[in-house]
């Protein structure tokens, strides 16, 4: 790309398309960590093209995951998360619980790994000493038989885009590029994956694919399949925009810690999955990579931003307290 070509494409007004082929050169860099920075302080939410990834892992991780979600259940039982290891949820949980809203549970199934579940036992236990997912082990299913492997290459090869996202936001943030390093250098990210079923029944009043929340952590790149949307961020407290599906493209949004370490300068903004219109019996399974830094990396904003508005910490004070405190609640069987 001509680096003086702005690497911003709007396409809707507030989830810009974010070009990022220039990003070897220090001034396309800087274009782009300026382009991210306005998304970042407006919606929290932006699109990534030329992004690298390679169209066949995605390919790859699309088919033997959804290879999987189209298995018998009793097959996906074999792999039901429990107690001590990560994998599959029949339920993916009420979302809106996490933000202290009651509704039935959403409309969705999930299959959940770690970077850090295929550690040993001893050293997953010294990741923190609170009930967290990240210290939980993997457990894989033997069908497909490519699904461990692919699973395991795409969370590599996402938290390599990751880290390089987090190398721009600290660009545009006007920080050093390796800023965000050292908290992010045991992270314990997480690829949790939505499958939505095709809703042959009715849904029960507010009942959704996925309830209205925020996401916890550093980023998050998602995967959507393509042409079938549902995600809706809200923009002003009262409107629900569509997030475009576009094909060839991730969606990107900042979680509750960027806003947190930025003082609300940047922005963790609400969303949620609605549901199909009515006699569509259509499924959506999207691929959420999320970027969770170090459990012990501490969440008071940074030295830059200590002066602006406070919000609100929970009284937390490491990030693995923060997200495990939310991840409880996304999960609790009781409000
Ligand atoms: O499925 C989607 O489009 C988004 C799901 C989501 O927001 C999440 O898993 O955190
Ligand atoms: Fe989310």
């Amino acid at each position: 790309m001509d680096c003086d070509r702005p690497p911003v494409t709007v396409v809707d007004g507030y989830v810009p398309l974010i070009d990022l082929s220039s990003r070897d050169s220090a001034r396309g860099r800087a274009a782009i960590a300026d382009a991210i920075g306005g998304a970042c302080e407006d919606s929290g939410f932006f699109i990534i093209v030329n992004h690298r990834v390679p169209a066949d892992l995605v390919d790859r991780m699309y088919t033997a995951t959804y290879g999987f979600f189209t298995l018998p259940d009793d097959k996906k039982d074999l792999v039901a998360n429990r107690p001590g290891v990560s994998g599959f949820r029949r339920m993916g949980g009420t979302t809106a619980r996490s933000i202290g809203r009651e509704s039935p549970p959403d409309l969705c199934e999930a299959f959940s790994a770690h970077t850090t579940g295929e550690l040993g036992d001893e050293e997953r236990r010294r990741l923190g000493d609170q009930w967290a997912t990240w210290t939980l082990a993997n457990i894989w299913p033997e069908e497909p038989a490519d699904f461990k492997p692919v699973w395991q290459e795409y969370m590599a090869v996402i938290g390599e885009l990751s880290a390089d996202l987090m190398r721009l936001f600290a660009l545009a943030l006007g920080l050093a590029e390796d800023f965000f390093e050292d908290k992010f250098d045991h992270h314990g990210s997480s690829v949790t994956v939505n499958y939505y079923p095709p809703q042959l029944e009715p849904p029960l009043p507010g009942q959704l694919r996925r309830g209205p929340h925020t996401d916890f952590g550093g980023l998050t790149v998602l995967y959507q399949e393509d042409e079938r949307g549902g995600l809706q961020v809200l923009q002003g407290g009262t409107r629900w925009r569509d997030v475009p599906a576009i094909p060839g493209t991730f969606v990107v949004n900042i979680g509750d810690l960027m806003a947190l370490w930025t003082g609300g300068r940047w922005v963790s903004t609400m969303h949620r999955v609605v549901n199909p219109a009515r006699g569509d019996t259509s499924s959506r399974l999207t691929i959420p990579f999320f970027y969770m830094p170090n459990h012990d990396a501490p969440i008071e904003p940074m030295r830059p931003f200590r002066e602006t508005r406070a919000i609100d910490r929970y009284d937390t004070v490491t990030a693995g307290q923060w997200m495990s405190r939310k991840i409880q609640k996304l999960f609790a069987t009781d409000a």
